[in-house]
């Protein structure tokens, strides 16, 4: 997006140059039309990643809470700066080596609660779920209540027995989305 708007301000700022110094557009070549852009301040090369921006208040609140463990449901309208929250908390769970990947797919999930039970207490899957510390569940507003059910129930089950029978056998849960 910031990548047409450049190429639309650069198309302008080239027109306006061409008509002011009277030369007929078509007969500006591309090397050209850079010569012209660059003392402008435009530059005609690819878009270079965006630099992460710095949290506001409301922002690093959320990441703060998350960080101290707790549960965590953040929304809020579209582009209000959710999932700018999601990477930065992510970034920092990975840096103190937290696990937030239990290996499933909504697909997984569509499977009969007995066989995800039964795979959940495989010796793989249930390393898998013994190591995770905290489940990010993104776009809650397409993850149905019965899902969300089933998640709890498989996890109260399948996490060792510290954690067993507890709310999602005790793993931190985060959700996220909007309902606009
Ligand atoms: N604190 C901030 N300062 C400056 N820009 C920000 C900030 N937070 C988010 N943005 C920018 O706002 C835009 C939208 O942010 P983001 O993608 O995090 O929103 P979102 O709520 O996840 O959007 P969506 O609802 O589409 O998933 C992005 O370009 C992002 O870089």
């Amino acid at each position: 997006m910031r990548y047409q708007d450049t190429n639309v301000l650069l198309k302008k700022a080239e027109a306006e140059i061409v008509e002011s110094m009277n030369i007929h557009p078509e007969s500006v070549s591309a090397p050209r039309s850079s010569q012209i852009a660059a003392p402008l301040g435009i530059h005609n090369t690819p878009a270079e990643p965006e630099p992460k921006p710095n949290l506001i208040p409301e922002q690093q609140k959320v990441v703060d809470l998350i960080l101290q463990g707790h549960n965590v449901f953040y929304t809020g309208s579209a582009i209000c700066g959710k999932s700018t929250i999601l990477k930065a908390f992510v970034k920092q769970l990975r840096l103190q080596k937290k696990h937030n990947f239990a290996g499933w797919t909504p697909d997984s999930l569509k499977k009969p609660l007995d066989e995800l039970m039964a795979k959940a207490h495989g010796k793989k899957v249930f390393e898998r779920f013994d190591i995770v510390d905290v489940l990010v569940i993104d776009e809650i507003s397409i993850v149905g209540n019965l899902l969300f059910k089933r998640l709890n129930h498989i996890m109260k089950a399948s996490r060792s027995s510290r954690h067993k029978g507890r709310l999602f056998g005790s793993v931190q849960i985060i959700v996220t989305g909007d309902f606009y």
